[in-house]
């Protein structure tokens, strides 16, 4: 099975892409870690308990006082209150963005390595893992192949998340921007990882919603051609073949992995 990764920043488009991605003619699964976040953190879970242990103390508006239907295992998390804790780029958000990140991940991560083995036994050929920080969190690391959705101009998408999250200050909409990393940084991790044998794409979305279907057609079918789906039924009849595969796919990743952080480190020295 092959595991598409899909990523971008903060209101690039990942949301239209894979909702794309799951129409036809790809109806191809799709595993969001936005929702699995949000599943993990829910009243009564491991994750929730710690956040309201370390956060509850210092946030009096953490929880949610007016939900119908309450849990009986407590209110909800108040998301943008937690957001103001954790967005920006000042050490003390960036500390509490850690803590966070330390609660949420590996209980997303968990779950998306169920997802994963459910639909490889109900013999998928692919499937999208839509993870916004997906190389932050070293995901990448499983993929076959990853799509960057980017934008090159940020008023683009500063503009497209002022329409979409109309609830938030012009100040915490720069301030999840300035959370995530610079999307055209990611878009050349992808294309680090190869573009030629279609193992890193990058999809702009600076045009319209039409443009956008287009540049989707063209990276499934150069994703396809690399990766026929014969080749994921071979890997699934055969498991020996299959764990040997995914043993492969995983030290070039790691390698890749390796060649990215060294270039990176190369280019700061240089400054
Ligand atoms: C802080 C929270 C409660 C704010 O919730 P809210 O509903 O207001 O925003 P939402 O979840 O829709 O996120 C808005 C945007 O910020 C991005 N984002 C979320 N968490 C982070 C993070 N830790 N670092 C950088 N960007 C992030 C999202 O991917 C999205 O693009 C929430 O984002 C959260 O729980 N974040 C930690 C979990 C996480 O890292 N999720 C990303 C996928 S694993
Ligand atoms: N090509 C486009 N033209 C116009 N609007 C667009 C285009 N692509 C996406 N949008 C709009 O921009 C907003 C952000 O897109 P989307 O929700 O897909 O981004 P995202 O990367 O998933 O964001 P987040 O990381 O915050 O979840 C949405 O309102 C979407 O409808």
């Amino acid at each position: 099975m092959l595991i598409i990764g899909l990523t971008g920043s903060i209101a690039t488009g990942k949301s239209t892409v894979s909702s794309i991605l799951s129409s036809p003619p790809y109806s191809l699964p799709i595993i969001d870690a936005d929702i699995l976040a949000r599943k993990v953190v829910e009243p009564g879970t491991a994750g929730y308990k710690a956040i309201v242990n370390y956060f509850g103390p210092s946030t009096p508006d953490l929880l949610l006082d007016d939900v119908p239907n309450l849990s009986p295992h407590g209110k909800p998390l108040n998301r943008p209150a937690l957001g103001r804790r954790v967005f920006g780029d000042t050490e003390e958000r960036k500390r509490d963005r850690q803590v966070l990140n330390r609660i949420i991940h590996p209980a997303v991560r968990w779950e998306v390595y169920k997802s994963l083995i459910y639909h490889y036994l109900r013999g998928q050929w692919a499937i999208v893992l839509d993870v916004p920080l997906l190389f932050e969190s070293g995901m990448d690391l499983i993929c076959g192949t990853v799509i960057v959705v980017g934008v090159r101009d940020p008023a683009v998408q500063m503009a497209r998340l002022r329409a979409r999250d109309a609830h938030l200050t012009a100040e915490d909409a720069e301030n999840r921007v300035r959370s995530q990393g610079d999307v055209r940084t990611k878009a050349a991790q992808a294309e680090f990882r190869g573009t030629a044998n279609a193992r890193g794409v990058v999809v702009w979305n600076d045009a319209d919603k039409v443009e956008l279907e287009g540049a989707v057609k063209g990276a499934m079918s150069s994703i396809a051609a690399s990766s026929p789906r014969w080749w994921a039924w071979a890997l699934l009849i055969a498991p020996p073949v299959g764990m040997g595969v995914a043993a492969w796919n995983l030290v070039v990743n790691f390698a890749t992995q390796k060649g990215w952080e060294k270039r990176k480190r190369e280019e700061k020295a240089k400054l």
